[in-house]
C-alpha cells in the first residue's frame, strides 16, 4: 500500500481527467456515495437520525453536500452549515450545492442557532486542499469528546495538512472514523494526525492505482530459514558497554539471534565479562579491550554486520569504537549513544557514515544530530504543506548518505534513494512499544537481519514491522525482553501465510 500526497492525487486525478476515465462530478459523486455505505457499514446500528454537516468553501464541502443528499434520500434530518460564500464554490461543488439547496436549507457555519442533537456529525470543511490557517471554530476540535455523536471526516480531519499530518492553525477537527478517497494520504499516517483521524477506511472511487506515493512497509516474507551453514545466515557483532551497563546490549544480541543470525558475538571490556557470562548462553562473549582490539576482530570478513550505541556510554570511546566499524566498512546500526557522542560534531559522524550503515534515532537523538531539521520539523506552521517527519528523515538520510530509521508510532525509513513508512498506528497500534529497550531490541532485529544480507532499507524497514508486531502479540503487560521471546510465533505465522 502507498500513501499520496495531495499533489500526487491531483495529478491522478487529472490525468484520469484527460483519458476521459472520469470526470470530478462522477468523482464526487462517487466520494459521497462510498462515505455514506461506508459510514452504514461501520455503524450498521445508526439508524435515520439527526445528521449536521459542516461543509467548506472547496471540493471537500462539495463531498459534504452529496452526502446530504443521500442521507436526507435515506430518511435522515440534515443540518447543513456552510463556511464561505457559496457564490465562489468551485463548479463541481456549486452544481452539488444547487441539488442540496433544492432539498434543504444551507446555513452559515457562523450561526450558532443549535437545530437539534445530532447522532452524526459530517466533517467536510477542509481535505487535501487546506494550504493556511484557517479560523475554524472553537467546538471542532470538542465534536468527538463533547457531542454524543459519532464524527465522520471526509478525506481528512478538517484543519490538519494532509501532507504531513501537522496543524495548521490553531484548531482542528477530530472524529471516530476518516475516511481516504482512493488513497490514503500521508497525513493520515504521520505526525499528530493518525490521532485525530479516529480509525481510517479507503475508498475506491474507481481511479487507477497508479503505484505512486511512499510505500506504506508491511508483513515481510523470506524469512523462514531454509538450509545451509550457520554461517549461510551471517554474524552480528554486538558491542557491549562496560560493567552494570550491559542489559541493553545484551538485549540487542538476544534480538539479533532471533531473527536468525546464524551467530551473535557481544563484545565487552574486560572488566564486563564476567557478568556478561552469567547472562548469555546461545550469544557468544568476546573481550575487547579498545578501538584496536575492535580493528583486529573485524578483520574476520565473516563478522558481516555490527550493532553498537545501546549502553555503551556517549564519550571518546564510543566515538572511536564508531570510527573503527565504519572504517570496516561492514553493515552496521548506529544507535542511542553511538548517535549521541557525535552531538558536538555531528559532520564529524557524517563525514564517516557509507551507504550499509543504518542510523536510529528516536525524536531526541534525532534533534542531537539534525538540530535545524528537528526545528523545522517540530516548529510552527507558517502554511502547507509543512516540513514533515517524512521530509526530516529524508534530509537527513541525503546529509549522513545512509539509511536513517526515525522512530515513532509512525516510523520513517529513508535512504539517499528509497524512503518508507512503518505505520504502527489505526488496528496496527502498538503504545505497548513505549518502555524501556524496545529500540534496544530494534538495533538487534536489524543487526540480524543486516547478517542475513538484506540491505539497509529492507533490513529497518521489517525490523521495525517485527518490533510492532511483537508487541501486538504480546499485549499488555508489554517489557523488552518479551518482544524476542514473542518473535518464533510471529515468524510462525508469516512462514505460515507465505506465498506458494
Ligand atoms: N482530487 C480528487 O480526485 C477528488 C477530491 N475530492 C475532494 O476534494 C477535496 C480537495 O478539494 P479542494 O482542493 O477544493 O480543497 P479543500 O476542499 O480541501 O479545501 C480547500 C479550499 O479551501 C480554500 N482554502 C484553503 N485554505 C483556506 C483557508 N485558510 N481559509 C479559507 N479557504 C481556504 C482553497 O482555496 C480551496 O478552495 C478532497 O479532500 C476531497 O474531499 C473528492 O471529491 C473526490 C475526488
Ligand atoms: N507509542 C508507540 N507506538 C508505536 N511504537 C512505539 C511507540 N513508542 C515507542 N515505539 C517504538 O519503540 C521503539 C522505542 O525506541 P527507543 O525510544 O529508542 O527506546 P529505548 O531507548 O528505551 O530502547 C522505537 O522503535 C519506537 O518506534
Ligand atoms: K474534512
Amino acid at each position: 500500500m502507498h500513501v499520496l500526497t495531495a499533489e500526487e492525487m491531483r495529478e491522478i486525478e487529472r490525468t484520469a481527467m484527460d483519458s476521459g476515465t472520469a470526470s470530478d462530478r462522477v468523482l464526487m459523486e462517487r466520494a459521497g456515495c462510498g462515505a455514506v455505505a461506508t459510514i452504514l457499514e461501520e455503524w450498521p446500528d445508526l439508524a435515520p437520525g439527526r445528521v449536521l454537516i459542516l461543509c467548506g468553501p472547496g471540493n471537500n464541502g462539495g463531498d459534504g453536500f452529496v452526502v446530504a443528499r443521500l442521507l436526507h434520500g435515506l430518511g435522515w434530518t440534515v443540518d447543513l452549515r456552510l463556511l464561505g460564500d457559496p457564490g465562489k464554490l468551485p463548479p463541481d461543488a456549486a452544481a452539488n450545492h444547487a441539488a442540496w439547496s433544492a432539498l434543504g436549507d444551507v446555513t452559515p457555519l457562523v450561526d450558532g442557532t443549535d437545530k437539534g442533537d445530532p447522532d452524526l456529525i459530517v466533517d467536510a470543511l477542509f481535505g487535501t486542499g487546506l494550504t493556511r490557517p484557517v479560523d475554524l471554530p472553537e467546538t471542532l476540535g470538542l465534536l468527538r469528546t463533547e457531542r454524543r455523536a459519532k464524527v465522520v471526516a471526509l478525506d481528512m480531519p478538517s484543519g490538519w495538512c494532509s501532507d504531513s499530518g501537522r496543524r495548521i492553525g490553531a484548531r482542528a477537527a477530530e472524529a471516530h472514523l476518516t475516511l481516504a478517497f482512493h488513497a490514503a494520504k500521508r497525513g493520515h499516517v504521520l505526525g499528530d494526525a493518525p490521532e485525530a483521524c479516529g480509525m481510517l477506511r479507503v475508498i475506491d472511487i474507481g481511479l487507477p492505482d497508479t503505484g505512486d506515493g511512499v510505500r506504506l512497509v508491511g508483513a515481510p516474507n523470506g524469512l523462514a530459514k531454509a538450509g545451509g551453514h550457520k554461517y549461510a545466515y551471517g554474524h552480528a557483532l554486538v558491542l557491549g558497554g562496560g560493567p552494570g551497563k550491559g542489559g541493553a546490549a545484551r538485549m540487542t544480541s538476544r534480538a539479533a539471534l532471533r531473527v536468525g543470525a546464524g551467530l551473535v558475538t557481544l563484545a565487552v571490556p574486560p572488566a564486563a565479562l564476567q557478568e556478561n557470562a552469567a547472562r548469555l548462553d546461545a550469544v557468544m562473549l568476546s573481550s575487547m579491550r579498545d578501538a584496536d582490539a575492535l580493528a583486529e576482530m573485524l578483520e574476520d570478513t565473516r563478522l558481516n554486520a555490527v550493532a553498537l550505541g545501546p549502553g555503551l556510554g556517549s564519550g571518546g570511546r564510543t566515538r572511536e569504537l564508531v570510527r573503527t566499524v565504519l572504517a570496516a566498512d561492514r553493515a552496521c546500526v548506529l544507535d542511542a549513544d553511538a548517535l549521541t557522542a557525535f552531538a558536538q560534531a555531528p559532520d564529524d559522524l557524517f563525514g564517516m557514515l557509507h551507504p550499509k550503515a543504518v542510523l536510529t534515532p528516536h525524536g531526541g537523538e534525532f534533534a542531537r544530530l539534525f538540530p535545524d531539521l528537528a526545528n523545522l520539523m517540530n516548529g510552527p506552521v507558517e502554511s502547507g504543506p509543512a516540513f514533515s517527519r517524512l521530509d526530516a528523515a529524508q534530509a537527513a538520510a541525503d546529509r549522513a548518505g545512509c539509511t536513517v530509521l526515525l522512530k515513532g508510532p509512525d516510523t520513517v525509513i529513508a535512504s539517499p534513494d528509497d524512503v518508507r513508512i512503518h505505520a504502527a498506528l489505526y488496528d496496527r497500534s502498538a503504545p505497548g512499544l513505549a518502555t524501556a529497550g524496545a529500540g534496544d531490541t530494534l538495533t538487534g532485529f536489524i543487526a540480524g537481519l543486516l547478517a542475513r544480507g538484506l540491505d539497509p532499507v529492507e533490513a529497518a524497514g521489517r525490523g521495525a514491522w517485527l518490533l510492532t508486531e511483537c508487541a501486538l502479540r504480546f499485549g499488555p503487560g508489554l517489557i523488552a525482553e518479551d518482544l524476542p521471546e514473542v518473535l518464533p510465533g510471529v515468524l510462525a505465522e508469516l512462514a505460515a501465510h507465505a506465498p506458494g
